[in-house]
C-alpha cells in the first residue's frame, strides 16, 4: 500500500460546499466562513481494542463509527455538521482494500448530510489501529445548545432507547449468551452503526435555552455533566426511561446498561417547561421520539438523583472512563 496512491484514492471527485477554496492536496484546507453563523469543531478518536473490536468489525463499521460519533457531537452543540478529517494510524497488515472500504463508509455516511472530507493525516503503526475523526460545523450565531443551560424547572428529555448500544457490546464480547440471532444482530447494530441525532439537534437549537449532551460514556456520566456545568441538580425516574422491550430479557444488569453502558449516541438535555409542548410536538411532526425522563431542580451541589418507585438513589458520575477500567 502506498501511502500517496491512497491519499489519491480517498480524495473526493466531487463536493457539497462552495466555500471550500482548498481541500484535500496542500498543507492545510482552506475554506470561508459565513457570516451570522458560528463554527462548531470536535475531535474523537477510537482505538482497536479500546473502542472497538478489529476481529468483530469490519473496516466499514471502524469508519462509520469513528464519523458517526464525531457527528454526534457536533449535533449535541444543536450545529449542522459540514466538513471532516480523518487521521489513521495503519497497522502493517491492513490491506489498500481495507482503508478503501472504510472510506467508503464515511463518506456514504458523509452525503447524508452534504458533508466533504477536507484532510487528514496518515501514518503506519506497529500497534493497533487508531483512527482519529474532526468534524467541522456550523451553527447560528448564539444559537448553541451548552451543557450549562439547564435551568429549574426544565424539563429533562432523550431522544431514543438506553441500553441498546451496552447490550450488542455485551453479546459481541460473548458476555451475554446469543438465542435468539436476529436479536442480537438489532442490538449489535445499535453499537456498531449509531445514528447521530443532527435533526433533534438542529430542533433544539431553534428554541431557548436548551442544554444538550449526547451519550458516549453514559446517562449518568453525561447528567451529571450537565448538572455540573449548570450548577443544578436532576431527577430523573427509571418508569420514564425509554429501553428495548427485549432489553430486560437479556441480562439481570440491563439496568446498568441502561444507566452507565454509554454509546447510544442518543441526545439527553432539558428545555423550559413552558416551551416542553411545543417542542414535543415538534419532534413528532419531524418524527423524532422525544421522551420526558425528568427535572432539573434548583440546588447548591450538582447531583443526579435516580427514582425507583418509592426508592431513589444518587447517580454518580460512573459511567465509561478511560483511567478506570480494567487493565
Ligand atoms: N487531550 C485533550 N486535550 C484538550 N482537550 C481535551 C482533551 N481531551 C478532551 N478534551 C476536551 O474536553 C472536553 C470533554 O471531552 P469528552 O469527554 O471527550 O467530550 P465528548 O464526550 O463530548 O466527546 C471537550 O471539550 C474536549 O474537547
Ligand atoms: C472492545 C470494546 N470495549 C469496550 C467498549 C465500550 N466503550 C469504549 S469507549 C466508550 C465510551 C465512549 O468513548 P469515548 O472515547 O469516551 O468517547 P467520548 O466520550 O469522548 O465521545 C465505551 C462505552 C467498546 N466500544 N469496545
Ligand atoms: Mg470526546
Ligand atoms: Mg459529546
Ligand atoms: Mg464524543
Amino acid at each position: 500500500m502506498d501511502e500517496f496512491d491512497l491519499i489519491h484514492r480517498i480524495t473526493p471527485r466531487s463536493l457539497s460546499h462552495q466555500e471550500i477554496e482548498i481541500g484535500i492536496g496542500d498543507d492545510a484546507a482552506v475554506y470561508h466562513t459565513k457570516n451570522g453563523y458560528q463554527e462548531i469543531v470536535c475531535v474523537d478518536t477510537m482505538v482497536d481494542g479500546v473502542h472497538f473490536l478489529s476481529s468483530h468489525s469490519t473496516p466499514a463499521d471502524i469508519g462509520y463509527k469513528a464519523l458517526a460519533v464525531n457527528i454526534s457531537d457536533i449535533a449535541a452543540m444543536g450545529g449542522f455538521p459540514k466538513y471532516y478529517l480523518v487521521s489513521i494510524a495503519v497497522p502493517f497488515g491492513w490491506h489498500a482494500s481495507d482503508m478503501e472500504a472504510m472510506y467508503e463508509e464515511m463518506s456514504k455516511l458523509a452525503k447524508l448530510y452534504q458533508m466533504d472530507l477536507i484532510g487528514g493525516d496518515t501514518v503506519s503503526t506497529k500497534g493497533q489501529m487508531v483512527i482519529t475523526v474532526t468534524v467541522i460545523g456550523e451553527i447560528k450565531k448564539g444559537k448553541a445548545c451548552l451543557r450549562s443551560h439547564a435551568q429549574p424547572g426544565d424539563v429533562v428529555f432523550v431522544t431514543g432507547e438506553l441500553g441498546s448500544s451496552a447490550a450488542g457490546l455485551s453479546f459481541l464480547l460473548e458476555k451475554t449468551p446469543i438465542k435468539n440471532k436476529a436479536q442480537a444482530k438489532y442490538f449489535i447494530n445499535r453499537h456498531k452503526r449509531p445514528t447521530p441525532r443532527v435533526e433533534a439537534g438542529l430542533i433544539c437549537s431553534r428554541y431557548h435555552h436548551v442544554a444538550l449532551n449526547d451519550i458516549s460514556d453514559g446517562l449518568a456520566s453525561e447528567l451529571n455533566e450537565i448538572a455540573e456545568a449548570s450548577r443544578v441538580s436532576i431527577d430523573i425516574y427509571k418508569d420514564l426511561i425509554p429501553v428495548h422491550s427485549d432489553l430486560h430479557t437479556l441480562h439481570t444488569r440491563w439496568e446498568e446498561w441502561v444507566l452507565f453502558g454509554g454509546e447510544d449516541f442518543e441526545l439527553v438535555g432539558s428545555i423550559s417547561g413552558d416551551q416542553w409542548e411545543h417542542f414535543y410536538q415538534d419532534c413528532s411532526v419531524h418524527r423524532i421520539p422525544i421522551y420526558q425522563i425528568g427535572r432539573i431542580h434548583q440546588s447548591g451541589d450538582a447531583q443526579v438523583f435516580y427514582h425507583n418507585g418509592q426508592d431513589s438513589v444518587r447517580l454518580e458520575k460512573k459511567g465509561y472512563n478511560h483511567f478506570k477500567q480494567d487493565r
